[in-house]
């Protein structure tokens, strides 16, 4: 055995002290014969170079690989459903509950996404208004001594005239600055609504805009921070152009003429699929100022259409304990576990992007709003409950899915409440449905069997149905559920890994 040993040093002491004249790499880096102490020079710090280049390399690739094992170890969850099923606000809100701070630091970037929903819906007002205007025009035009515009049933007069004039570069400071966060070649056209594309560093494009000069951070003579003016903000900020419009918004969306034309134009003030179209303009006194903060409601109602697959990670800020999720033990491992969400975009066109993402993902949350009676933007003779189950069905064979576990969240349950207090029955829409009570309860226990018995029918294996009645924007009760909804996906994690 000491034997080998020594004459395994000795021949690799032999090759150190003098290679084989065959060794390509030797003959390659051998000096040459003629080379003056210049040439050497140059050699030696060209090979120290190249040396400290690949040490580089290696540690990157290090680095990469270390990332790589990171990521395999933490948990992966994707958020699924059709376009508007509420991905997105379902993501801030697992934000706002597990990783506080971070949302928290976000605030000034929604408050421009806000900001820009609530100019949208002027925008929209203030479109039906030009139509309007237009329409009666052309069918009486004005007459000199009069300044009304007579309607069939309401008047529209040369003070909402003024009020659009005014309000016309507002619009203009909105499409400048959704021009520069829209997605390559997205035609803007095509949807009204802000939209951006994942990772291609919109965050920062708004973090520029909401920048406040250093000169803002000066003191007055009192010893006061002086108030931020047109000089300290960027020419994209929309907040003073905002603040000066704040009346005339007022006063054009609590205008009865307007309501009635919205009224006659068949204009909903609230998108039924709870785009809630309007929303922000019933608390423009209060977003509509110089210092408009926006709270954690407001940032989890703002509207931005997602646009491809956004990576979002977590590290728990904190652990919740088992007694809040009936589990009878304390799962302190939660905090600073690290956590992959990612957020896709719904819509048709988006889905095949998502398949490269099943690939070792622990759980889906699936958000399947209950809307039996409206269509989908993108194809307005498809019924979106439709949508949602055939999605459903295909989420639940996917063999690359096979061994996650899929989360139901019936989400928009605020919706389905007013749509069927507003009378409309679900036998309409689904025939199938019959004549069975027309409450909530009964239409989601009708609803949660059909998607129990899909889940049940096409898994590849089984596994546990999980589901859930959620309103997203009622940001109390869905941290609640997503407490419950972590431990779950947590324990399941750990029992994969026979940790518990
Ligand atoms: N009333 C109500 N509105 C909701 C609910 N969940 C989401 N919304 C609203 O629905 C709209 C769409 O929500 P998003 O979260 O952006 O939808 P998404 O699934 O991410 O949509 P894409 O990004 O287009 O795939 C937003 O205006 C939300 O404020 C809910 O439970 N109730
Ligand atoms: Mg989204």
């Amino acid at each position: 055995m000491a034997a080998t040993k020594y004459r395994t040093r000795s021949s690799l002491e032999k090759f150190s002290v003098k290679p084989p004249q065959d060794d390509a790499w030797s003959l390659l880096f051998r000096p040459p014969q003629d080379e003056s102490p210049e040439e050497r020079n140059v050699r030696l710090q060209q090979q120290q170079e190249a040396q400290r280049v690949s040490r580089e390399i290696d540690e990157s690739l290090q680095e990469s690989k270390k990332l790589y094992d990171k990521k395999k170890k933490a948990i992966k969850v994707l958020l699924l459903g059709q376009a508007e099923s509420g991905k997105s606000t379902m993501l801030r809100n697992f934000q706002l509950a597990f990783s506080p701070t971070y949302f928290h630091a976000e605030a000034t970037i929604w408050r421009t996404i806000i900001q820009l929903n609530l100019i949208g819906s002027v925008k929209k007002l203030l479109a039906v208004i030009e139509d309007e205007l237009e329409f009666a025009g052309s069918r009486s035009p004005r007459s000199p001594s009069t300044t009304s515009l007579s309607l069939p049933h309401n008047t529209l007069s040369d003070h909402h005239r003024r009020i659009r004039l005014r309000l016309l570069p507002l619009l203009s400071m909105e499409t400048n600055l959704t021009r520069q966060l829209l997605p390559e070649h997205y035609d803007p056209s095509r949807s009204p609504e802000i939209c951006v594309r994942a990772g291609s560093g919109w965050k920062s494009v708004l973090e520029r805009v909401t920048e406040v000069n250093p000169l803002s951070t000066h003191t007055n003579r009192s010893g006061h921070p002086r108030p931020t003016t047109s000089e300290t903000r960027s020419k994209d900020d929309p907040t003073l152009v905002l603040a000066a419009s704040r009346d005339d918004i007022i006063s054009l969306w609590e205008d009865s003429a307007i309501r009635d034309v919205l009224k006659k134009r068949g204009v909903r003030l609230e998108d039924t699929a709870g785009l809630q179209v309007f929303s922000f303009l019933n608390d423009t006194a209060r977003i509509a100022t110089v210092d408009y903060i926006p709270t954690e409601a407001d940032i989890v109602r703002a509207r931005l259409r997602t646009f491809g697959v956004e990576e979002h990670r977590f590290l728990m800020e904190n652990g919740t304990h088992g007694a809040n999720s009936g589990l009878g033990y304390s799962l302190t491992s939660n905090a600073g576990s690290e956590w992959y969400v990612y957020d896709v975009g719904g819509s048709r066109n988006m889905r095949p992007q998502w398949v490269p993402y099943f690939d070792d993902v622990q759980a889906i949350i699936f958000l399947a709003p209950l809307a039996f009676n409206q269509v989908l933007d993108e194809d307005r003779q498809v019924n979106r409950l439709e949508d949602s189950i055939f999605l459903w069905k295909e989420v639940c064979s996917n063999p690359l899915l096979a061994r996650a576990n899929i989360i139901l969240f019936l989400n928009k349950m605020d919706i389905l409440a007013a749509t069927l207090a507003a009378g409309i029955r679900v036998a309409e829409y689904v025939p199938s449905y019959g004549d069975g009570s027309n409450d909530v309860a009964s239409v989601t226990k009708y609803f949660r069997e059909k998607f129990r018995a899909y889940h049940k029918r096409l898994s590849p294996k089984p596994r546990t149905f999980f589901c859930h009645e959620t309103s997203a924007i009622d940001t109390k009760a869905t941290q609640a559920v997503l407490v419950g909804v972590r431990e779950g996906i947590l324990r399941n994690h750990l029992e994969k890994l026979n940790v518990i």
